[in-house]
């Protein structure tokens, strides 16, 4: 079983243009969707199109649509009872696959449904393999409040995995959780190295500077860190070693959740017992697959290339 946490949902509103974005200009839309997205909701949609089982915990008010976009999609959740609605995020997709995202802070919780939110997250991770604590923290909750929450299941069988950025990746980083899944940019925050250059050499197929990174924050966490480099692939860094694996080449239509299904690719072979090197396979598969798809679109085990990834170990 895996449990997500949400901890800032978001309606995920994809505004598709039939040309370039040009700054200051009145465009008209192609196509708008909105999906249910925040970063957990996306794993465990993932992990559940895998025939896997999963939850997502998130808070919402009973009455918030977004809770009927969830169910619309068929994904067990739990949620806990908030103040406010759903935030709801803009993502601009061009043809040629350039997105641009607009995020919301999110709506405030108040200390009663954080205390609440918490309660259900250790009441959920007792029987769970792993508990994915995903995205940015909403006003009201303080930026250690997943090292807390990590702190808290210490004495559970459960393993955390962490995908957050700013100052709740590097409080959490500091609480050593079980797995780590930065972007190059959440990365270089962490270790002051330069994001873009990072992802050009391993394009360019030198992994160095960025399996440099990956180690410096394993060593700081003591545990495992997955390091997805956009199109340039994606890089496993266990105390053991480091594994890099190149992506296969996809048509990218939106980008959106493409870490995401990373992560739960990771988290789905890992249940099913894969070694570091097709855990990395699984984690590139999934997230090529998806940022194949429009929106937040989660990748179904059709849609995987995992023929068309290629890892080798580095150390
Ligand atoms: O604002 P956060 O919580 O950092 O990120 C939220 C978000 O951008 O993450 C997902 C993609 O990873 C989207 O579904 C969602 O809109």
């Amino acid at each position: 079983m895996i449990v997500t946490v949400t901890a800032n949902p978001s309606t995920d509103r994809t505004i598709e243009l039939a040309g370039p974005l040009r700054r200051g200009e009145v465009h008209r839309a192609a196509r708008v969707v909105d999906q249910p997205g925040g970063k957990g909701i996306n794993v465990a949609r993932v992990v559940r199109a895998a025939g896997l089982p999963t939850l997502a915990v998130l808070p919402a008010r009973a009455d918030d649509p977004f809770i009927d976009s969830l169910r619309a999609v068929a994904l067990p959740h739990q949620a806990v009872s908030a103040d406010g609605t759903v935030r709801t995020n803009l993502t601009v997709a061009e043809p040629d696959g350039t997105t641009t995202k607009i995020n919301d802070a999110g709506t405030a919780v108040s200390a009663e449904a954080a205390a609440a939110l918490r309660t259900t997250i250790m009441a959920r991770a007792e029987g769970a393999d792993w508990l994915a604590l995903c995205g940015s923290l909403p006003p009201g909750l303080p930026d250690d409040w997943y090292a807390q929450v990590l702190a808290a299941t210490a004495s559970l069988h459960c393993r955390v995995a962490v995908d957050t950025s700013g100052a709740p990746l590097a409080a959490v980083a500091a609480a050593r959780p079980a797995l780590l899944k930065p972007n190059s940019d959440e990365l270089a925050e962490l270790t002051g190295d330069d994001p873009a250059g990072m992802e050009r050499s391993a394009a360019q197929g030198d992994p160095s500077v960025a399996a440099a990174a990956s180690r410096t924050l394993a060593d700081r966490t003591g545990g495992t860190v997955l390091t997805t480099l956009g199109a340039a692939g994606a890089l496993l860094t266990t105390p053991d070693g480091i594994w890099f694996a190149t992506a296969p080449a996809v048509a990218v239509r939106s980008t959106v959740g493409a870490g995401d299904a990373s992560l739960a690719g990771y988290l789905i072979a890992h249940l099913r017992g894969a070694d570091e090197a097709g855990l990395l396979r699984s984690a590139v598969a999934h997230g090529s697959a998806a940022a194949a798809l429009p929106g937040t679109t989660p990748p179904t085990p059709d849609l995987l290339d995992e023929a068309g990834v290629s890892v080798s170990r580095l150390s």
